[in-house]
C-alpha cells in the first residue's frame, strides 16, 4: 500500500514536471502540486507554538524523497546549456583547493544529472572563484570546472594597491553574476582580511542581484564578524558545522549552544537573522528560516571525512535554484514552512548527501574518501527520482 501510494505521488510529480515548466503548467496541476507539497510541510515546528524538541521530534521529519522529486526537474531533451542551472563557488586559496572542488563538482553532477546530452549542454554550469595560487591545482582536478583566477591575498598585494585591485576583483565577479543561479561563499576560501573584504563586496553584490547565497566554511567566518552582509536577506543560506554554529549562536545569541532545545535556539537564531534559513550539521541535519524547523535524519555515513560540509553547500545551492524556478506559493495558497525555496534546497541537498554517503559506506566501508561519495551522488539521485 506504501508502495503504491508512493508510485502514485511518483506519478503526479512525474506528470507536473512532464507538462512542461510551472509556468505553463495548467493551473489544476500547479494546484495538484502546491497540495502535495502543503501535505509534505504539514508536520513541522512552527514558531507560533509552544512545543518543545522532545514533544515534537518526530514530526518535524521532513519528507524528503517527496521534496527531492517535487523540485527535481525531468530529463528534457529540449533543455539547453544554462536552462538546467548555474552555479559559482567562491573559495580555493593556497591551503585549501579540496573544498571548493568538491563543492563546484557536486553541483556540476546534479545538474548534469538533468540533462541529456552533458556534451552538448554540460559546459559553464559549475564556475570557481579562487586565488592565483588554487586556480591551476583546481583546473587540474577537473577540466569540466571553469575556474577563475582572479581572488588576492594580503601577501600578493602592496598596501597602495588594494583599492585598485579589490575594484578589479569585484568588477570581474559581477560580470558573470547575472548568470549565476546561486552563488557559494566560503570552501576553502581562508581568512586573510583583503581577501575577505572583497569577498564582501562580492556579496554586497550578489544581494543586490537577488543571487541567493549558499555561505560554508571560511564564509562562516566572515558572516560572523559581519552580520550585516546576510541579515534580513531571505535568499541566504547558511551551512554551519558544530563550531561554525558554536560561533554564530555565541555572537548572535550571545549565549551558549543549548542542545536540550536545539529547534528553537535554531529557529531563535534564524529569526534573530532576519529571515535567513540556517542548516545546523550534526547527526542529524536541522533547517530554519525562523518560521519552521525541519529535521533531516536519514542516515548516512559514520565516516566523517572532511569534504561532506563541501559537497552539501554545492547540492544546496543546486537544489534552491530549482526550487526557487517552482515558484511554490505564487497562488498564495500555500503553507509558509516548506515552500520557501531555500528549506526546501536545504532538505534536498541534505537527504542526497547523506543517501550518496551511506551507499559510498557501504563500497567502501572505513576508507570511504569525500571523493566516493560525489561518485554516489547519481545513484542517490536516481533511486528516488529515476529518469
Ligand atoms: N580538502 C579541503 O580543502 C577541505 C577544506 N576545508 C576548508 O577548511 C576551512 C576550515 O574549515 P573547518 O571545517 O576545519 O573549520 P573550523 O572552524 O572547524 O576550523 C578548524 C580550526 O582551524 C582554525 N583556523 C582555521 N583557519 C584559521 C586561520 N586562518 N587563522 C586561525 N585559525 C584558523 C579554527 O579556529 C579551528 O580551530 C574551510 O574553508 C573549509 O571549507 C574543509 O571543507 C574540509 C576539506
Ligand atoms: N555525527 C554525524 N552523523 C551522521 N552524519 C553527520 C554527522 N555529522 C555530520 N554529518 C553529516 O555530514 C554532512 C557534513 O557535515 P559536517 O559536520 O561533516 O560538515 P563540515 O565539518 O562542514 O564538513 P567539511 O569537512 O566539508 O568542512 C552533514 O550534512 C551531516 O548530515
Ligand atoms: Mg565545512
Amino acid at each position: 500500500m506504501l508502495i503504491r501510494h508512493g508510485m502514485n505521488q511518483l506519478t503526479l510529480l512525474n506528470n507536473v514536471r512532464n507538462s512542461g515548466t510551472l509556468a505553463s503548467s495548467s493551473s489544476a496541476v500547479l494546484r495538484r502540486q502546491h497540495l502535495l507539497i502543503r501535505c509534505l510541510s504539514a508536520h513541522s515546528y512552527n514558531s507560533g507554538g509552544n512545543n518543545r524538541w522532545q514533544e515534537t521530534k518526530p514530526s518535524m521529519e521532513a519528507d524528503a524523497d517527496n521534496i527531492l522529486r517535487a523540485i527535481t526537474p525531468v530529463l528534457d531533451p529540449t533543455k539547453h546549456k544554462g536552462q538546467a542551472g548555474k552555479v559559482a563557488v567562491i573559495g580555493g586559496c593556497r591551503e585549501y583547493t579540496g573544498a571548493p572542488y568538491f563543492a563546484a563538482i557536486s553541483a556540476l553532477k546534479i545538474v548534469s544529472l538533468i540533462l541529456l546530452d552533458i556534451a552538448l549542454t554540460g559546459a559553464d554550469l559549475s564556475h570557481v572563484f579562487c586565488t592565483k595560487d588554487a586556480a591551476p591545482v583546481i583546473k587540474s582536478y577537473s577540466p569540466e570546472l571553469i575556474v577563475h583566477p582572479i581572488l588576492e591575498e594580503s601577501y600578493s598585494v602592496r598596501d597602495e594597491d588594494k583599492g585598485n585591485v579589490s575594484r578589479k576583483v569585484v568588477a570581474e565577479v559581477d560580470k558573470w553574476m547575472e548568470r549565476f543561479d546561486c552563488i557559494v561563499v566560503g570552501p576553502g576560501l581562508g581568512r586573510d582580511p583583503f581577501l575577505l573584504d572583497c569577498v564582501s563586496e562580492i556579496m554586497k553584490q550578489a544581494r543586490q542581484s537577488n543571487v541567493p547565497i549558499v555561505v560554508d566554511g571560511d564564509g562562516l567566518f566572515l558572516v560572523t564578524n559581519s552580520l550585516d552582509l546576510v541579515s534580513g536577506y531571505p535568499l541566504a543560506v547558511l551551512t554551519p558545522n558544530v563550531n561554525e554554529y558554536k560561533r554564530l549562536v555565541q555572537k548572535v545569541l550571545n549565549r551558549e549552544v543549548n542542545d536540550q532545545d536545539a529547534p528553537q535556539e535554531l529557529l531563535s537564531l534564524a529569526k534573530q537573522f532576519g529571515g535567513v534559513t540556517i542548516l545546523r550539521k550534526g547527526k542529524s541535519d536541522l533547517i530554519s528560516d525562523g518560521q519552521t524547523v525541519k529535521s533531516v535524519t536519514i542516515y548516512g555515513s559514520p565516516r566523517r571525512c572532511g569534504g561532506q560540509g563541501d559537497i552539501l553547500s554545492g547540492s544546496v545551492a543546486v537544489f534552491l535554484s530549482w526550487a526557487r524556478r517552482l515558484n511554490l506559493g505564487a497562488e498564495g495558497n500555500l503553507g509558509i514552512s516548506t515552500t520557501n525555496p531555500t528549506v526546501l534546497g536545504c532538505i534536498a541537498g541534505s537527504a542526497l548527501l547523506r543517501k550518496a554517503a551511506s551507499l559510498a559506506f557501504e563500497n567502501k566501508k572505513r576508507s570511504t574518501l569525500t571523493t566516493d561519495i560525489i561518485e554516489h551522488l547519481g545513484k542517490s539521485l536516481e533511486d528516488i527520482c529515476p529518469a
